[in-house]
This record gives C-alpha cells, sequence and structure tokens, in this order.
C-alpha cells in the first residue's frame, strides 16, 4: 500500500505489559497487562473518541500512540509507516505531527518557563521557522486558543486551570500537528469551563483539519465531539462504531452499562434508560478474567464466557459497528435477556 493511501494512523494487536509489583523477596510478580490487543484506525480528520471506565487502559493506549511508551507487542503505523519501534532520530519528525494534551493543565506545563518559551520549544525544537518568525508565530498560537498574544512573558501560575489547558493546546498545535491525542482534556477544569475548551478544540478540528484521539470517560462528552467511539475493557477494546451506532444502538452489556449511567440518558426508542449498575471496580489488569474479561461484572455471563475469548467481530448490517461479546444484544432487547 502507498503511503498516501494508508489511514493516518492504524493500530494492529497492541499490547503494554508494565513489571508487576514486587513481592516480599523483592521479585516481580506478573505483569501488569494495560493494553491487552487493540486495533484501532484513524483516518485524517477523524475524532475517534476512547472511553471506559477508569485503569481501562485508555492513557497508556494514548502514550503508546505518541511513542511517549514503548509497545510490549503489536504495530503503529503512521502514514503507512511502522513507528512501532522507531529510534528517537527516525520518530523526530513524526513527533511534530503527533502531539498530546494532557489532562492535568498544572503539572503539564513547567513552571519555571514562560509562556513564551513553553510555546516556541517545540518551535526551535523541531527547527521550524514560521514567515514571521517564531516570536510572532507564539502570539499568533496564543491568539488562537483565546489567550492574550501580549502574556507571552508571564508564567503558568498567573493563569487559571482553562487558560493552562489552552496553553496546553498552543503548545500541541504549535508543530502544526495532523493528529492530536487529548488525555481527558477537561476532566481536571471547573465544569463551567468545560464546555469552553471542548468548543475551542472542536473550531480547531474544524477550521485545522486535524485528527483527534479524545479520552474520556465522561460519555457525554464524547458524543458532542467525536465522530466514532471506541469502548474498552480491561486493556481490550469492546465495541467500537460510528457515534450514532454506539449511542443509539450499543450491542455490548459493558456499553449498555456505561450509557445508562449518563446523566439524563435516553433510549434508543426514545424513552429512559434502563440503569445497569456495574458492581465492583475494573478487576486487576495483572491477573484478568479468563476469556472475556467483562464476565466476571456481566449480567449475561454463561460457561463459555469464560473459556473462550470473544472475537471484536463485524455487525452483519453494519460493517462498520464491532463487538466483542458471545451474547450481543441492542438495548431493546436487554430486558428480556436479564430477566
Ligand atoms: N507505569 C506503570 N506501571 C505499572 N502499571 C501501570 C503503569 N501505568 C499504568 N499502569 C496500570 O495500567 C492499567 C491501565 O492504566 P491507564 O492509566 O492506561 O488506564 P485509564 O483507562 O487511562 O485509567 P485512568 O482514567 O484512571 O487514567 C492500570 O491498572 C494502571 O494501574
Amino acid at each position: 500500500m502507498s503511503t498516501s493511501e494508508a489511514p493516518l494512523l492504524e493500530v494492529a494487536g497492541l499490547t503494554k505489559h508494565f513489571p508487576g509489583p514486587r513481592s516480599l523477596l523483592r521479585r516481580r510478580v506478573g505483569a501488569v497487562r494495560a493494553v491487552d490487543g487493540i486495533d484501532l484506525t484513524v483516518e485524517a480528520g477523524e475524532s475517534i473518541g476512547l472511553v471506559g471506565e477508569s485503569g481501562c487502559g485508555k492513557s497508556t493506549t494514548g502514550r503508546l500512540i505518541t511513542r511517549l511508551l514503548e509497545p510490549s507487542g503489536g504495530t503503529i503505523r503512521y502514514r503507512g509507516q511502522d513507528i512501532t519501534h522507531a529510534s528517537r532520530r527516525e520518530l523526530a519528525p513524526i513527533r511534530a505531527q503527533i502531539q498530546m494534551v494532557f489532562q492535568d493543565p498544572y503539572s503539564s506545563l513547567n513552571p519555571r518557563h514562560t509562556i513564551g518559551g513553553i510555546l516556541r520549544a517545540p518551535l526551535d525544537v523541531n527547527n521550524i521557522d514560521p514567515p514571521g518568525g517564531r516570536r510572532e508565530r507564539v502570539r499568533e498560537l496564543l491568539d488562537t486558543v483565546g489567550l492574550n498574544p501580549e502574556h507571552y512573558n508571564r508564567f503558568p501560575h498567573e493563569f487559571s486551570g482553562g487558560q493552562r489547558q489552552r496553553i496546553g493546546i498552543a503548545r500541541a498545535l504549535a508543530a502544526g500537528p495532523k493528529l492530536i491525542v487529548a488525555d481527558e482534556p477537561v476532566s481536571a477544569l471547573d465544569v463551567s469551563i468545560q464546555a469552553q475548551v471542548i468548543n475551542l478544540l472542536a473550531d480547531l478540528r474544524r477550521d485545522l483539519g486535524i485528527a483527534f484521539v479524545f479520552i474520556a470517560h465522561d460519555l457525554a462528552v464524547v458524543r458532542h465531539f467525536c465522530d466514532r467511539v471506541v469502548v474498552m475493557y480491561l486493556g481490550r477494546v469492546v465495541e467500537s462504531a460510528e457515534r450514532g451506532a454506539l449511542y443509539e444502538d450499543a450491542h455490548h452489556p459493558y456499553t449498555h452499562a456505561l450509557l445508562s449511567a449518563v446523566p439524563g440518558a435516553v433510549g434508543p426508542g426514545g424513552g429512559r434508560r434502563e440503569r445497569i449498575r456495574l458492581t465492583g471496580d475494573v478487576p486487576s489488569p495483572i491477573n484478568p478474567p479468563s476469556g472475556c474479561h467483562f464476565r466476571t461484572r456481566c449480567h449475561k455471563a454463561r460457561d463459555v464466557c469464560a473459556t473462550t475469548v470473544p472475537p471484536l467481530t463485524a455487525l452483519a448490517g453494519d460493517p462498520g459497528h464491532r463487538v466483542a461479546c458471545h451474547f450481543p444484544s441492542p438495548a431493546e432487547t436487554l430486558a428480556s435477556v436479564r430477566g
């Protein structure tokens, strides 16, 4: 395949196993299977939502894609080029194109550097010489994210959380990215500020044609921002679909549970969605359940769920909608399955 026909990002069988905790004898016990073989494709300009409870491996996936972490297995291709284990030098031109916005706008900005210095760094590192000069470009970036360009010489502590996140977004934009991985970009912000930052990201996406991998546990935010949604559970993808299909016609019991937890959630028929309470936490990725990882919390679980991993399979009527469940069903059949 020529690189021009290839998707912007193509991830196949991606895994990340961290060393397990140390035992009393200081030996490493097992491995933390944070990401356990996921496939993901992002087309240019597309926005993918990556959702799931805390500990499902969303952030680790984001850090693998941006190559802040070294994958344990699988492949990552950027515009057809295999960057899975690319060296620092090989990655340098690509790093400018794949950027990350972090959750915490307090810890992600160096408090000793001015805003101007923070935003100039990506230009310096990538040897980018904009026509009007780097200083002018930084002023432009501040303007683009809705901040006063006169704030060039100020320090991060002089800004509010929302403003700092705007600075984090400006830093991600500085080198002209094609893909931004935004890891819970608004969850640390005051609720009143969240919509403003989401709207800024949506404007940037529309105006600059940047693709997004948007990591969130808030499905309402994802619905507003994303074209496609990928649901993760314990290191694996359990369902992925176009936004409309996922919100109106989810088939995986875990997705049903996540959707039913959204305040004011409306079911496919327009009525109130039946609340499905998930008991307990996500199991430890050191010793995940056999077969389907979700089975220990699933009201539909049968013997086969413990013995066989359900493959991620396309629905007959919608090849873009894939579900990993032995007993998938749309929401309206839930009541009969549960009864
Ligand atoms: N450096 C690390 N060493 C060991 N385990 C790790 C490391 N980083 C993450 N983990 C573990 O990997 C699992 C997945 O973590 P990850 O942060 O990717 O999940 P998440 O879905 O993004 O959750 P959250 O929303 O809480 O960030 C968790 O069990 C976490 O404790």
